[in-house]
């Protein structure tokens, strides 16, 4: 059953924002390839570290590190689903994207997936510096290898450490603007590597997300929901503490703490409801687990208002 509040796609994660014509390899699907509801929110955090960093970058050259940054993710997310088009195919929620239903040829996909990443690093090394095409480089082959390849099928960590990919945007755009990296950059860096287990851990426990009949040893599939739930709770109090070390450590000010505070209470509570609540969706079900939920919901809200406040606390200081 599917729930009308809250329906993934039909074409996988990340992907829902296009559909796909009826036949053929519609612009949609080489679009969707590229996962681009998360790359929406991977780039936020891109642009806030480009705004924040010290010194100036022509505002055209601004806007291609952008472009290379969401390029380069996508492309990744490309890569995701070539290599991922056999389990893919396994899981409802992933069987009707463009590879495992046929729209776009594997090879097809790996070529425009290899392509792009080229295409993105190369240009954010003529547009900008050497160390930001390196790190894009780098956050390009922690998705693709260390995660995908690598980690996914292995271990139930899989997503801890490999989350690392998508935390690499704010360095990069901070590298865009100063050619190096600075505490920050590093910070953000950590505040979305902390985010990303609860972020998707919450998911998984309410979410059709279905893992173990492809045999992908998620967290909640490999140690079940209650000690997903308290893993939850941890990598939120983790990740409330860290968010608050760029204000203790002077490199933001209190307008920034202050957002850290609230918007880190606001995340307690909803782990909590998370721990308290005794609804195990099984990863079945997408109308139980209210508290679940909300506490995803929240973690999109949480990352965005965040990284929202940090330009605006520099703004006033
Ligand atoms: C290993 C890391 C991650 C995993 C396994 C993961 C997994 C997922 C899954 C399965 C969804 C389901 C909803 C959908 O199908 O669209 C989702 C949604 C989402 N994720 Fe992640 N995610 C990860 C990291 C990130 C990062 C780093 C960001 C951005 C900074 C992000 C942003 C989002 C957003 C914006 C959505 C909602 C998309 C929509 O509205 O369709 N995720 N994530
Ligand atoms: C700049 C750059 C290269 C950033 C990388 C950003 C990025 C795409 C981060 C990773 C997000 C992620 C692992 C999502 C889905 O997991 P999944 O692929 O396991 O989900 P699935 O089961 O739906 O395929």
């Amino acid at each position: 059953m599917s729930d009308a509040s809250f329906s993934l796609p039909a074409g996988g994660p990340h992907t829902g924002a296009v559909a796909p014509m009826a036949g053929g390899s519609a612009v949609a699907d080489w679009i969707n390839l590229l996962k681009p509801r998360v790359v929406v929110l991977v780039v936020f955090t891109g642009v806030i570290g480009l705004m924040v960093a010290p010194g100036h970058l022509n505002p055209v050259l601004a806007f291609t590190a952008i472009l290379a940054i969401a390029v380069a993710a996508g492309a990744a997310g490309a890569l995701n689903m070539w290599y991922e088009r056999d389990i893919d195919a396994l899981m409802r929620r992933t069987r009707n994207r463009p590879i495992p239903a046929g729209r776009i040829e594997p090879d097809a996909a790996l070529s425009y997936g290899i392509f792009l990443s080229v295409a993105s690093v190369v240009v954010m090394g003529l547009a900008t510096n050497m160390v930001a095409a390196v790190a894009l480089a780098v956050s390009i082959a922690f998705y693709v290898l260390v995660y995908t390849v690598w980690l996914k099928r292995r271990t139930a960590q899989n997503i801890v450490i490999g989350g690392a990919a998508g935390a690499f945007p704010p360095v990069i755009g901070w590298a865009a603007v100063t050619g190096h990296i600075g505490l920050l950059p590093v910070l953000l860096f950590a505040i979305v590597f902390l985010w990303t287990p609860p972020h998707f851990w919450s998911l998984a426990l309410f979410a059709e997300i279905d893992y173990a009949r492809a045999g992908v040893p998620m967290l909640p599939v490999v140690a079940g929901p209650r000690h997903t739930r308290w893993q939850i709770m941890l990598y939120t109090l983790l990740l409330v503490a860290v968010s608050l070390l760029p204000w203790a450590l002077h490199v933001a000010g209190p307008i920034y703490g202050a957002a850290a505070a609230v918007l880190g209470a606001g995340y307690i509570v909803a782990s909590w409801r998370v721990l308290r609540d005794a609804q195990d969706a099984g990863g079945h079900s997408l109308t139980r687990d209210a508290p679940a939920k909300a506490a995803f919901r929240y973690s999109l809200l949480y990352l965005a208002l965040l990284f929202a406040a940090v330009p605006l606390d520099a703004a006033f200081r």
